[in-house]
């Protein structure tokens, strides 16, 4: 298991610094105290310095020590103001709208990843998703190995012997209606995520009907795509197309599809789309008292992350630790 006792010796081999967006949010400035007290993973602040202060003096947290830049007094804005130009050229962009854009954190942010001003990035507590991660779908890229920049959820729930349960979920927060193709990306990328954290993938392609029993659109889809990562990798456990029950309890898939391997203890769900992965991973957390660690980008050339909104100041730390140690 790849627990964060492992992902924080990581970090001491090779401490890092990462940058939160919302430099003045609590739940920041929270985890920032907490990172700042042990010395593995140095917090960069974006905000201006006196609201920074002002905010952690009434919250009570002690960032002293955080780095603090504020894009209105940053000295080497020209250099990014170039680079942003550079890097979006085909898109036309003038200098006074690369300096409009990059007056926003979270473009910013991700200009001082892409500067290597800073190793990692982490945003989301107030920003939505999509304002996260367009900046880094514009200026990171995927990887030149990915088609896409996916997603997937680590969820853990401690059982009663003790050790955790542990699930992957993808795409619970990117592509809208991933096609066929994609779904492969998909599962093979999460399918790699759940084996960083010590769980051994045997994925399920989710939907409401199990091997023909419904039919229509988004059945055949979820069918093909399965069919195509079992090909595409022969080595990985797959099964589907699969209803939930049939995909988690064995007693289910006795009666629904009682020769396949992997029905009845699949650990790794692929969604068919993202409604459906988005309120199914939320259910687990609000409902299930799973702990949800995401998401998780996955096929992104550099390590950069989202928060939910809904995030608590104990999962901005833990995400700032997987964000920055799985770089
Ligand atoms: C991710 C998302 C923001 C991208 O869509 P968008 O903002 O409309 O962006 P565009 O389609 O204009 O694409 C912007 C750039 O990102 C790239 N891009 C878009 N989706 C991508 C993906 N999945 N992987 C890689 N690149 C992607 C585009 O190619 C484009 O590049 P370019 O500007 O260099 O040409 C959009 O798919 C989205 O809103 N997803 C859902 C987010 C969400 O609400 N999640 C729920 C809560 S977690
Ligand atoms: C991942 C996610 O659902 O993010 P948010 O709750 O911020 O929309």
């Amino acid at each position: 298991m790849y627990g964060f006792g492992e992902l924080i010796s990581v970090l001491k081999k090779n401490p890092k610094t990462i940058v939160f967006t919302e430099g003045t949010d609590p739940r920041i400035l929270e985890a920032s105290s907490r990172l700042l007290a042990s010395n593995f993973l140095h917090p960069i602040l974006i905000g201006n310095e006196d609201e920074i202060y002002k905010g952690a003096e009434e919250s009570g947290f002690n960032i002293r020590g955080a780095e603090i830049i504020d894009p209105e007094k940053f000295d080497r804005m020209d250099e990014m103001v170039d680079l942003f130009c550079e890097l979006r050229k085909s898109k036309g962009v003038t200098k006074e709208q690369a300096r409009q854009t990059l007056s926003h954190a979270n473009y910013f942010g991700t200009m001082l990843v892409k500067m290597g001003v800073a190793d990692s990035l982490l945003g989301g507590a107030t920003y939505s998703t999509a304002d996260t991660v367009r900046p880094a779908l514009q200026l990171i890229k995927t990887k030149p190995e990915n088609k896409i920049v996916s997603s997937c959820f680590i969820l853990v729930r401690p059982r009663a012997t003790g050790e955790n349960e542990l699930l992957a979920m993808g795409d619970c927060a990117i592509n809208i209606t991933p096609n066929e193709e994609e779904l492969v990306e998909i599962a093979h990328e999460t399918a790699n995520c759940a084996r960083i954290f010590g769980l051994e993938p045997e994925v399920a392609f989710l939907s409401y009907s199990t091997f023909g029993s419904g039919s229509g659109e988004t059945v055949d889809k979820m069918r093909n795509a399965a069919e195509m990562t079992k090909k595409a990798y022969p080595e990985l456990p797959i099964a589907g197309e699969l209803q939930f029950d049939a995909a988690v309890s064995p007693r289910v898939a006795r009666t629904k599809c009682p020769n396949d391997p992997v029905a009845g203890h699949a650990n790794t769900f692929i969604f068919p789309d993202i409604n459906a992965g988005n309120i199914g991973y939320k259910i687990a957390q609000r409902l299930g008292n799973f702990e949800a660690y995401g998401p998780i980008l996955l096929g992104l050339n550099a390590p950069v992350n989202d928060l939910s909104r809904g995030c608590n100041a104990a999962e901005v730390y833990s995400m700032a630790i997987i964000t920055a140690a799985l770089a």
